[in-house]
């Protein structure tokens, strides 16, 4: 338990070695039901190897990953994501000549299973198509819902990604940095659907920028050089000096 919510996901000293290199360095992680937590650190320090691990994209070298008390830690990535556990990547992995609404409700029908009878008939997948529609409506993309997924605007390709990992049903989110790329003005917007997601899920998202870090997470993880350093709320960590010199100072030197 982490207060009264019961843990969800857990890392249990995870370790992940590239060659000599130590990438994650023995990392327990606790993400309560509902969380909003932040993973940061600077270029390099293994956040993105972190969620691969979680994921199941890598196997770590040891360590244990437990969803909702199972150990998952051999599971494969499809297995995951059946059983709750999704993610989104930081580049753009769309179909750019599908629409939205066609996009999502291939997940839903990927998610019930249903996805070869598809192209049979849209009317017969009218349940997927209202649920897809409905996540669109969740994540303010329904007035583009129609048109083709490569004419919109950056910051709306990316919500769609999101839409996307929704069609799965998550119990937990894992978001690599969602806003990569995205202007700073609409990284904003982006967070903020991001917060207004159902409160029974529960996100981790990287983040390089402070200021969306420090106003949208309730938890902040420090990754430095694979392992954690800090893992506080956001006044904890701001006040840090430990993270001061080895990130926040870098960032704002650099
Ligand atoms: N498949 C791989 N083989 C070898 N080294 C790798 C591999 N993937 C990542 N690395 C190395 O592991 C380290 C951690 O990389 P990772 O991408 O996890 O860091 P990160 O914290 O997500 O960085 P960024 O903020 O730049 O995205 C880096 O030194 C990277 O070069």
């Amino acid at each position: 338990m982490a207060g009264n919510k019961p843990i969800v996901l857990q890392t249990e000293a995870l370790t992940k070695n590239f060659g000599a290199l130590q990438v994650t360095r023995s990392v327990s992680l606790n993400l309560p039901h509902g969380c909003r937590h932040a993973l940061i650190g600077p270029n390099g320090a293994g956040k993105t190897t972190l969620i691969n691990l979680i994921t199941g994209q890598l196997k770590p070298d040891s360590g244990r990953i437990l969803l909702g008390g199972e150990d998952i830690t051999n599971a494969p990535v499809a297995a995951r994501v059946r059983k709750g556990l999704t993610r989104t990547f930081q580049i753009n992995t769309l179909f750019p000549d599908l629409t939205p609404l066609e996009s999502v409700t291939l997940a839903v029908c990927e998610r019930e299973n249903v996805a070869g009878q598809f192209w049979r008939g849209l009317s017969s997948q009218q349940a997927a198509i209202d649920e897809a529609f409905d996540i669109l409506e969740k994540l303010r993309l329904a007035d583009v819902a129609t048109r083709n997924t490569r004419t919109l605007a950056y910051g709306r390709q990316r919500l769609l990604e999101i839409a996307l990992a929704l069609a799965t049903k998550p119990k937990v989110l894992l978001l690599d940095e969602p806003a990569a790329g995205v202007p700073k003005d609409e990284s904003s917007m982006l967070f903020d659907v991001i917060s207004s997601l159902p409160e029974d899920m529960s996100i981790l998202f990287i983040e390089h920028d402070m200021d969306i870090v420090f106003r949208f997470a309730s938890r902040i993880v420090v990754l430095v050089a694979g392992g954690v350093l800090v893992e506080d709320t956001p006044d904890g960590v701001r006040t840090d000096e430990r993270v001061r010199e080895v990130y926040l100072g870098q960032a704002h030197n650099g």
